[in-house]
């Protein structure tokens, strides 16, 4: 379950049956200001609460009271957004099989079927559920409103009309559950309340919704701060022992050095600024694959510098091509467009992209949601050759004729497995068939993760051409071994208690709270304010200007512990991350591997702990167990028992057996050329029945 909602936890079958209760009324915000930074008022305000059911709320939730600083008009959104009374349907569930949900170029069929349960009204129509726990990044995106619109394995969680409806964010007349990404606006005027899309005019200028009229702040534009970096850490020079496959046809030879990849010189000294001495494996692989104009899907631990391996050959191939410097122009031909599921990553990504470029004539553009759209195309039209975009936005720039896609060269999945999952797979299927955007055949593709599960990579497939090439580095789909991973048996009632233990214990070091709901993320962050620990929050609630403060006032320090939700989960590179607590441990093993990812990066050590509450994180015994031992943890014998004990359909239990399925799913299939000994044998072939079994 990624998201976000307690009915989720309601209907999933391994999850406890308590069932949590909200007064819609305790839950409208205020709009009063007040920050995680400071404690809550008073303990009266702290017994304005829910219901004793919850445990999560059992001290109280500050009713009425806003968790970041914000204005009279985002009071109004989110006052709309936090009447969550009553529980339980509304919401199209994805169906996670994939079998049936093949792209096909022209196919209307798989993720554009529409299922009736599902999509009753506009409201469920607009979204999509991930099946990997990410539903916070659909709604970090109106990603949905346009498709995902899936059958469930799930019971049917659509509005039955049974009065156990969800009421959406927007507190939808028909009650009917919703979902609606941040840049969907509320229209409220008409008396029938429907999600508005910025590709719909929400941002343009129709006076019916609020408008979304945050800009971000512009990046420092000094030399120092584009080059600002963090160090590498003590056991970054083993990454040079870890092993490497590389499958398919005539993959070109690893490069051991920058110099062997006889990148251009501004590029050079810029990898030098950067701080970069060193490839990293993923990078030796990478970046002559793409230099050779081969289309890749590279899957390397977290933390392991995906993002230059792409970057720069990208770069190289532009300046090699002698790229005109981008101009003033209406309508803006990249000849790159990068895509990522967050709207905090895609910015990373594009501030990787400018530090690269710095001193070149390419220029980087990012768009995502939740900012001004007008602010998005001012960006765009003095110049783009490198567009760096959330998919939503992306989408509504296109509608808006303000990118032409009949230049792309060089088309990047970031974090692809999520890419191409339920949530935002639609949007991307989408995008290849746009006009103007050139075959697989004409473009290069290039696809990176820490995870890829088999019936991801087949979606992939239709994306790549045939020929493309798998690079896997180390124990595909595993966790990062510089984290140090423990796993403590603890029941929903005494998480609270051991969080506040392990935070003071902590002191001062930087971490990262993940939490499943969104609601329990501003929970949590209260509570802990409430407990003297500064604390800030992040997750896709949140007005995009609080998720920047927040993360802003992480990274400096000021707020040492973020509470967050999967929104943070994958790619997000902060400096001195040295814990990760999973509050509440995700639906799935791969959201784990991502999220433990956030510590432990480029060689520096970390530290994940995971409250495993057999209540409801049963399911998660066996991978668990297999990415611990994999990873070389202690594993302990109480998990080991509730892992044995579990049933889990289809999966072995053996952890023998690859239940990653991160290899080339080609492997059967095709001839292997391995670069360096030591990589997956045949045997460790992924085994569908094994997959299935990790949702
Ligand atoms: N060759 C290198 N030398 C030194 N630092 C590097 C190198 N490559 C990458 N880095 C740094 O390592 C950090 C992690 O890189 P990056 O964010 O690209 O990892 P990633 O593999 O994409 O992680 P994730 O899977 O979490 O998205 C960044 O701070 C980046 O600048």
């Amino acid at each position: 379950m990624g998201d976000e909602d307690w009915e989720a936890e309601i209907v999933k079958p391994h999850m406890s049956s308590y069932v949590p209760v909200f007064e819609k009324d305790r839950y409208s915000s205020g709009a009063n200001g007040d920050t995680f930074n400071r404690t809550p008022a008073s303990s009266s305000e702290m017994d304005d609460g829910p219901t004793r059911r919850d445990p999560f709320m059992r001290s109280g939730f500050p009713s009425g009271r806003s968790l970041g600083t914000r204005d009279a008009g985002e009071s109004n959104k989110r006052e709309a957004t936090s009447t969550m009374g009553g529980f339980g349907v509304g919401k199209g569930f994805g169906n996670r099989g994939f079998s049936n949900s093949k792209f096909e170029e022209g196919d209307s069929s798989g993720f554009w079927r529409e299922s009736n349960n599902d999509c009753e009204d506009n409201q469920t129509r607009s979204r999509g559920f991930s099946k990997r726990g990410g539903n916070e990044y659909e709604q970090d995106e109106g990603t949905q409103r346009s498709g995902g619109l899936f059958g469930s394995r799930r019971p049917a969680l659509s509005d039955t009309g049974n009065g156990d409806t969800y009421p959406s964010r927007g507190g939808g007349a028909s009650g009917r559950g919703g979902y609606k990404g941040l840049n969907e606006e509320v229209v409220t005027g008409s008396g029938k309340n429907s999600w508005k899309s910025e590709a719909e005019g929400g941002e343009s200028g129709d006076t019916q919704g609020p408008k979304v009229t945050y800009i971000p702040p512009p990046p420092p534009e000094d030399e120092d701060s584009i080059f600002a970096h963090y160090q590498t850490g003590i056991n970054f020079d083993k990454y040079d022992t870890i092993l490497v496959e590389v499958s398919g046809h005539d993959a070109p030879p690893a490069i051991l050095t920058f110099e062997e990849a006889n990148l251009c010189q501004t590029l050079n000294k810029n990898i030098a600024k950067a701080g970069y001495t060193k490839l990293t494996p993923v990078q030796k692989y990478s970046i002559p694959i793409i230099l050779a104009g081969r289309d890749l899907m590279a899957c390397a631990q977290t933390g392991s510098g995906k993002t230059a391996a792409f970057l720069l050959p990208i770069l190289a191939h532009m300046m090699q091509d002698g790229i005109t410097a981008s101009r003033f122009k209406e309508l803006q031909e990249p000849e790159c467009i990068i895509v990522a599921p967050t709207r905090e990553l895609i910015n990373q990504i594009y501030l990787e992209a400018r530090k690269f470029s710095f001193g070149t004539c390419v220029r980087a553009v990012v768009i995502y949601g939740g900012t001004q759209l007008g602010h998005s195309i001012r960006q765009i039209v003095q110049g783009c050759n490198i567009l760096c975009a959330t998919p939503g936005r992306l989408m509504d720039i296109i509608s808006k004729e303000k990118i032409g896609l009949r230049q792309v060269k060089y088309l990047v999945l970031d974090e692809a497995d999520r890419m191409l999952d339920m949530g935002f797979g639609p949007e991307m299927k989408k995008l290849i068939s746009c006009p103007g955007m050139p075959t697989k055949e004409q473009r290069q593709t290039l696809m990176f993760s820490a995870t890829f599960p088999e019936e991801i990579q087949r979606l992939a497939g239709e994306f790549l051409k045939s020929n493309y090439l798998f690079v896997a580095v180390g124990q595909v789909g595993g966790a990062c071994r510089d984290v140090q991973q423990s796993v403590l048996q603890v029941g929903q009632y005494s998480k609270r208690e051991k969080l506040v233990e392990i935070l003071r214990n902590i002191g001062d070091e930087r971490t990262m709270v993940f939490v499943e709901t969104k609601k329990k993320a501003d929970f949590i962050a209260t509570f802990l304010c409430q407990e003297k620990i500064s604390t800030t929050s992040i997750h896709g609630d949140r007005e995009q200007r609080e998720r920047e403060q927040a993360l802003g006032d992480f990274r400096c320090g000021k707020c040492p512990v973020l509470v967050a939700t999967s929104v943070a989960a994958r790619g997000l590179d902060i400096e001195n991350v040295q814990h990760v607590i999973n509050f509440d441990l995700p639906s799935t093993i791969d959201e784990y591997v991502h999220r433990i990812g956030r510590t432990g990066r480029c060689g520096n050590t970390g530290r994940a702990i995971s409250f495993f509450d057999p209540e409801s994180d049963s399911h998660l015994a066996q991978p668990l167990v297999k990415v611990l031992s994999d990873a070389q943890q202690d594993v302990p014998a109480w998990l080991e028992e509730i892992a044995f004990s579990t049933y889990v359909p289809g999966f072995s239990g053996s952890t023998r057996g690859n239940v990653f399925a991160s290899v080339d799913t080609r492997k059967n299939f095709q001839s292997k050329n391995t670069l360096n000994t030591g990589g997956f044998s045949s045997s460790q072939a992924p085994n569908p029945v094994d997959d299935e079994s990790w949702d």
